[in-house]
């Protein structure tokens, strides 16, 4: 996260770390007892092995009550979604096992209605993911403000040229922004989850270059029936 600043401890219980031998990969949330929403670019650089997730947690390093480290028992990225894009990138992870709900880890609800969010909607996003230019990783959860932009303008051929398809949304990047690690996390507006930060990578802080968030919504059958089929 580029530009905010360290989160209220525990204001976040959704949130969760995907890991990969202890080290923090990507952000996700958890949307079901067993299921964590993350972005399918995420597994590119994990050669096949499975994630750990990471729930409860402000820092990433300290012994804090309720952090608890998940194994996955299946990881399922969207069909649709491929290496060449940002299209489809969305990824669902089953927890070995339900997680320990608590004041410190709790399901976020997204949004199930298909209509885009009003540009300008001032939204939030959190993550452990890099804090500078220089691509410094923290060791709390991070958080800011984004206003969102509206797709016209997000499609501007100075900015993401035409690419910002009906399942995509933007916010503004002038300065505060997602960066490195900040993927698979939820945007949250008005305390619904309306989006996930894509996993391309993608210049962080410049505002010719909004940040690009898969709606949740257009996916909802998917989500469900990806959790309604992998028996609990
Ligand atoms: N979404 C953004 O704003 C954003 C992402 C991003 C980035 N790249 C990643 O964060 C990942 C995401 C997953 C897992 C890891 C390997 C990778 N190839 C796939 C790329 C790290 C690098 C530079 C700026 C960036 N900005």
């Amino acid at each position: 996260i580029l530009g905010g600043h360290v989160a209220e401890p525990h204001l976040r219980p959704h949130m969760a770390s995907l890991q990969l031998d202890g080290e923090h990969v990507c952000g996700g949330f958890l949307i079901a007892e067993q299921w964590v929403l993350s972005a399918a670019h995420c597994t590119e650089e994990t050669d096949g092995k499975l994630f750990q997730v990471l729930l409860g947690a402000h820092s990433l390093t300290e012994p804090e009550p309720h952090k608890r480290l998940y194994r996955v028992r299946a990881q399922i990225p969207h069909p649709g979604s491929n290496i060449h894009n940002n299209k489809d990138d969305l990824l669902l992870l089953q927890l070995e096992e339900k997680a320990e709900l608590n004041e410190h880890v709790q399901v976020l609800r997204f949004q199930r209605e298909d209509r885009d969010v009003a540009a300008d909607t001032v939204c939030e996003v959190a993550g452990w993911g890099t804090v500078s230019h220089s691509g410094r990783r923290p060791d709390k959860l991070y958080q800011v403000e984004r206003p969102v932009l509206s797709r016209d303008d997000c499609n501007h051929r100075t900015r993401h040229d035409h690419t910002i398809t009906r399942n995509m949304m933007c916010t503004d990047s002038r300065k505060k922004d997602t960066c490195k690690g900040d993927s698979g996390g939820p945007l949250v507006c008005n305390g619904v989850a309306e989006a996930v930060v894509t996993a391309g990578s993608r210049v962080c802080g410049n505002y010719k270059k909004p940040g690009i968030y898969t709606r949740i919504a257009p996916y909802a059958a998917w989500i469900d029936g990806v959790m309604a089929s992998v028996a609990g």
